[in-house]
């Protein structure tokens, strides 16, 4: 009989998720974890994150309150009152992810690493288990690129970004994805001179549409874009560390935020003791986030690749992935993992909102009978009255009107991909969202606006108007 019936390695969103779910069904489960309880989203992702931006917002809001006629003074940031901030956030959610909670529903909780030994076999905490099914949720960290000289600098992460006790004088940020574009603008706002250093295209895997307004935005908080950059050095400096780039520019900062992407954290999980197949993209798993070499074995969120999908690295990503494997894994039912309706929010402001596949990437993958619907949110009466009327909501549906993917740039562009996601998801039809009775004025209208840009030409037709002409004789 084995020690365990599930054993989880990460407390992270997704190691937690699948602990609550087999612990709440009365399994005996044991959840080893070497770090923070809550892993990356807790404490060096999400959470600090959003509530650095929340202080900043503050910050741009009092210094545009003009528009609405009012005239506040330049804000004084307070580094420490927003160090508190920060603080209080993660330290209000943690009790959701502790040790004692987790302990409470049942589960063991090892504060250790643990490596497997063997094909049913995992060591943590000095101790040997022997387990029926165990699910790898050991996360991602940041990815520090190959640049000449970077190695012994003195560089952060998301992992020493928030604990920084001074405020950044000039924040250098390799990198312009999510992390690099919402610590940018955090720290811009909060009174930080910040300089983002892209390789390619800034929110490269956002709807090209989506991105006027964003940019706009950053340079006018202060942000210094360049696109296109080629690194080729660091070194140290006066202020704290420059970069070189290609065309010979040399950059000088006080501090230097690696944000070009993330690695899985493969190393010491002792993955070949196991035989479980892996590449550096993470654990090689099918649809149902099994292992495709040990069956006993599952891998969830970061660190999961699952065939012909890929690793997603989102929070929610690693709720769905809990819910795929509780399916799959312990009630034995066929599960398969879908990204088709898959939402992702940048929470810079605007924000930038994808959910499903953007149109780039629908033709990429051959898509070609699509149409597209935009509506502007300067037509949108309630941002019109926020004095914020800027941004596009862009739809694109099959022939028929059925919702492949939905972008989104605009304030609060993120409180609406729930509604879009839910339409993928159940293959609503456009005629639901376009007929649906929302209240006025808010900012999801523009949604339904888009979506009954599909039926105003119909609506429109000669042919219509003919009809309407007949049947308004009729007595
Ligand atoms: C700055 C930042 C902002 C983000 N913002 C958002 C956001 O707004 N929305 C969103 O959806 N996503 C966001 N993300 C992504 C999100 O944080 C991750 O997708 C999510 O936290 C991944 O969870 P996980 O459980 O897979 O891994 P993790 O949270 O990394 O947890 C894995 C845990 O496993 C532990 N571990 C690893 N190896 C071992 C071992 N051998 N033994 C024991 N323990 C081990 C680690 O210590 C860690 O605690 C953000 C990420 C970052 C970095
Ligand atoms: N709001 C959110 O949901 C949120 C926020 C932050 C992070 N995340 C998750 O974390 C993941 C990682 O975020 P990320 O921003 O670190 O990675 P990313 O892979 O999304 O973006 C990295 C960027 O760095 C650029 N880059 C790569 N090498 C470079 C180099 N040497 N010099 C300059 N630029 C370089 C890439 O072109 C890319 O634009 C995201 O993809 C997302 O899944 C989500």
């Amino acid at each position: 009989m084995p020690d365990l019936d599930v054993a989880v390695i990460g407390a992270g969103a997704a190691g937690l998720s699948v602990t609550a779910i087999a612990a709440g069904l009365g399994l005996k489960v044991a959840l080893f974890e070497r770090g923070a309880m809550g892993g990356d989203c807790l404490n060096f992702g999400c959470v600090p994150s959003k509530a650095l931006l929340a202080a900043a917002r503050a910050a741009a809001e009092a210094r545009r309150a003009h528009r609405f006629g009012l005239r506040l003074p330049e804000p004084e940031i307070d580094w420490d009152g927003v160090r508190e901030h920060v603080a209080g956030a993660i330290a209000t959610i943690a009790p959701n992810d502790s040790e004692e909670r987790f302990r409470a529903m049942g589960a063991t909780v090892v504060r250790a690493t643990a490596r497997f030994v063997a094909r049913d076999t995992i060591e943590g905490g000095g101790r040997r288990f022997t387990f029926r099914r165990a699910v790898v949720a050991a996360g991602s960290a940041a990815v520090v690129p190959p640049i000449p000289g970077l190695a012994g600098l003195p560089f952060l992460t998301n992992e020493s970004l928030f604990s920084l006790r001074e405020r950044p004088g000039h924040l250098i940020i390799l990198g312009g994805g999510p992390i690099g574009l919402e610590m940018a603008q955090a720290h811009a706002r909060l009174g930080c001179r910040v300089t983002v250093l892209e390789a390619a295209r800034i929110a490269g895997r956002e709807e090209a549409e989506c991105l006027p307004p964003l940019r706009a935005a950053l340079e006018a908080d202060g942000v210094a874009l360049h696109e296109g950059a080629r690194i080729v050095a660091a070194e140290p400096d006066a202020q704290g560390i420059a970069v070189l780039l290609e065309d010979g520019t040399r950059i000088a900062g006080t501090h230097l935020l690696l944000a070009v992407g993330r690695a899985p954290r493969l190393d010491g999980l002792g993955l070949e003791a196991a035989g479980i197949a892996h590449t550096s993209r993470g654990v090689t798993t099918d649809l149902a986030l099994r292992s495709v070499s040990n069956r006993r074995v599952w891998a969830a969120g970061d660190i999961a690749d699952p065939q012909g999908l890929g690793p997603r690295a989102f929070t929610h990503v690693c709720s769905q992935h809990a819910g795929i494997i509780a399916r799959a894994m312990l009630f034995r039912l066929p599960a398969k993992l879908s990204y088709a309706a898959l939402p992702r929010v940048t929470y810079t402001d605007p924000e930038i909102a994808q959910i499903g596949p953007t149109e780039a990437e629908l033709r990429a993958a051959g898509r070609e009978d699509l149409t597209i619907l935009r509506w502007p949110l300067a037509e949108n009466d309630r941002l019109v009255a926020e004095g914020r009327a800027e941004g596009l909501v862009k739809l694109v549906t099959d022939r028929k009107g059925r919702l492949l993917g939905a972008s989104v740039v605009g304030p609060g562009a993120g409180d609406m991909a729930g509604m879009f996601a839910l339409m993928i998801g159940r293959r609503l039809p456009l005629s639901a969202l376009a007929g649906a009775v929302l209240p006025y004025p808010t900012a999801q209208e523009a949604g339904k606006r888009a979506a009954s840009e599909f039926y105003t030409p119909k609506f429109l037709a000669p042919g219509t108007k003919r009809i309407v002409g007949l049947l308004n004789r009729l007595p």
